[in-house]
């Protein structure tokens, strides 16, 4: 099958690598000219295990191409994705302009039928608006190819993307014709072999199911970090009744774990984007509405721990940061929560020494010669007041603590992710605060 794929981002580089992987002749487009450039030359814009790897040995083999040519690179493709950014207008709205822009070239360009697929996570109705975008190109150029257009929301997470595409929990594909749903069929069956569905449906639910999935995990995160604070309260641990309760199968014990709040390109929009849809429409997300302000608070409650540890004085204090990205396995810094926490130090008055794995570089553009870099996690503890673990990168879990605390001038430890014991640390020495756990006590956790 002919493939193509239009933008090269988190989505776009590992569906067309993935497509390739299983013999598919895919040119992966982009815009970015620089971008393109550098992948021919096997270097990638994003950091993502096992992609380097991938996006080789396609290449070598000749099934994965480059371009920045739309009109040359969709002629005989049997299928093009659209996999280009949706992100959040003022309003919290699904911005469609790249996707609809996208829509508008391939209708310049297309001359033969194909499956144009939003891949992109894109409102109820999008799917409307492309064909509408490719029918109005197709009559300026006064032609009348027979086309189809199909909605197949993507479901892979970061610092997992391979794994989550080659091996799906499910496909989900929103198709209003049986021409389209042959070819789609075809496009996954390869990925299939383990026994996972694709589930067909209308194109609407399709572009619904993609938001109320995100929703709905976004919304265990927030209801067990409002858990994880009343725990705080009430005298009783977090890491307990999340194994109470994931144990029960109607709960499942997946993304119920606390923390300092989910960030992301993903939950922040697609949260945001549903109650925008919903309120265009008259009705009020009441619950998602809530999930967002609860994350929005959570945010700061690493920071609101140490505010009072310190007295409510932090002016030239140090603070190391171990972890950066939004979460680990990623250098994407999108919505990450340590922007809001470092934001907060600074605005006090205080230093912060920050490392990261991989996100640094990343971080450096946002964030800029604010804070200091250090060059590995012990670096970044010298003469340090407070650690604050801020994302859980495995190599931060389980440092030598003798040490983390020589290199510290006082040993305290902020864990925004509840990976250290409790009891463990206060034997060590340290005086340790962690989110919604109980002091001296054993809860270990093990990580999602
Ligand atoms: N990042 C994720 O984990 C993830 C997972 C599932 C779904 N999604 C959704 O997939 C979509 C893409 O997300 P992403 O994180 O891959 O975005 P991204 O910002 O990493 O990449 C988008 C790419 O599209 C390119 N682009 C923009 N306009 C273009 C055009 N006219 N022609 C060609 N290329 C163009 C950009 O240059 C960029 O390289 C979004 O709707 C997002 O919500 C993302
Ligand atoms: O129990 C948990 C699980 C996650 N998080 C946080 O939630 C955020 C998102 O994490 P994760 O979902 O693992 O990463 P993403 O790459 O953002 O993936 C989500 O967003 C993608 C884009 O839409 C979807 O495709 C994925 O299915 C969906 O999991 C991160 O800040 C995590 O720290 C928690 O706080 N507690």
């Amino acid at each position: 099958m002919k493939i193509a794929v239009v933008g090269t981002g988190y989505v776009g580089l590992v569906t067309g690598t993935c497509l390739a992987e299983v013999g598919m002749e895919v040119t992966c487009i982009d815009i970015d000219q620089k971008k393109i450039d550098n992948l021919k030359q096997g270097i990638l814009p994003i950091y993502e295990p096992g992609l380097e790897e991938m996006v080789l040995r396609n290449t070598e083999k000749g099934r994965l191409q480059f371009s920045t040519n739309l009109a040359e690179s969709i002629q005989d493709a049997d299928v093009a994705f659209i996999a280009v950014g949706t992100p959040p207008g003022e309003d919290g709205s699904a911005d469609l302009k790249y996707v609809l822009g996208v829509a508008r070239e391939i209708g310049r360009n297309m001359n033969n039928y194909m499956v144009v697929v939003t891949k992109s996570t894109v409102p109820v109705g999008t799917a409307n608006k492309v064909r509408a975008a490719l029918e109005d190109e197709l009559s300026a150029r006064g032609k009348a190819f027979d086309f189809d257009v199909a909605s197949n929301p993507e479901f892979l997470k970061e610092g997992a993307a391979i794994e989550d595409f080659l091996k799906p929990d499910r496909i989900v594909i929103g198709v209003e014709s049986e021409k389209a749903e042959g070819i789609m069929s075809k496009v996954y069956k390869p990925f299939l072999l383990n026994g996972h569905p694709i589930i067909f449906m209308d194109i609407p639910s399709a572009e619904m199911t993609k938001y109320a999935a995100n929703s709905m995990l976004a919304t265990k995160i927030s209801f067990m970090n409002d858990i994880a604070n009343l725990c705080e309260i009430m005298g009783a641990d977090v890491n307990m009744v999340r194994k109470g309760i994931g144990s029960d199968a109607r709960i499942g014990n997946k993304f119920i774990y606390p923390g300092i709040g989910y960030g992301g390109s993903c939950f922040p929009k697609d949260v945001k984007a549903l109650i925008k849809t919903a309120a265009d429409n008259g009705y009020q997300m009441q619950i998602l509405e809530s999930v967002e302000s609860v994350n929005e608070n959570q945010k700061s409650v690493l920071f609101n721990k140490i505010k009072k540890h310190f007295g409510g004085d932090l002016a030239g204090k140090t603070f190391a940061l171990w972890g950066l990205s939004f979460k680990p396995k990623t250098d994407d810094m999108r919505e990450a929560p340590s922007l809001v926490i470092i934001e907060k130090l600074l605005a006090e008055g205080c230093k912060v020494k920050a490392y990261d794995p991989v996100a640094m570089k990343e971080a450096q553009h946002i964030i800029g010669d604010k804070i200091e870099y250090a060059n590995d996690q012990n670096e970044a503890l010298v003469d340090a007041d407070a650690l604050l673990i801020v994302t859980e990168w495995p190599e931060f879990r389980s440092p030598n603590f003798k040490v983390v605390g020589k290199l510290m001038r006082d040993k305290v430890i902020f864990d925004g992710r509840n990976i250290y014991d409790t009891k463990e640390m206060q034997d060590a020495g340290f005086t340790y605060y962690g989110i919604g756990v109980k002091p001296y006590y054993h809860s270990t956790v093990e990580i999602a």
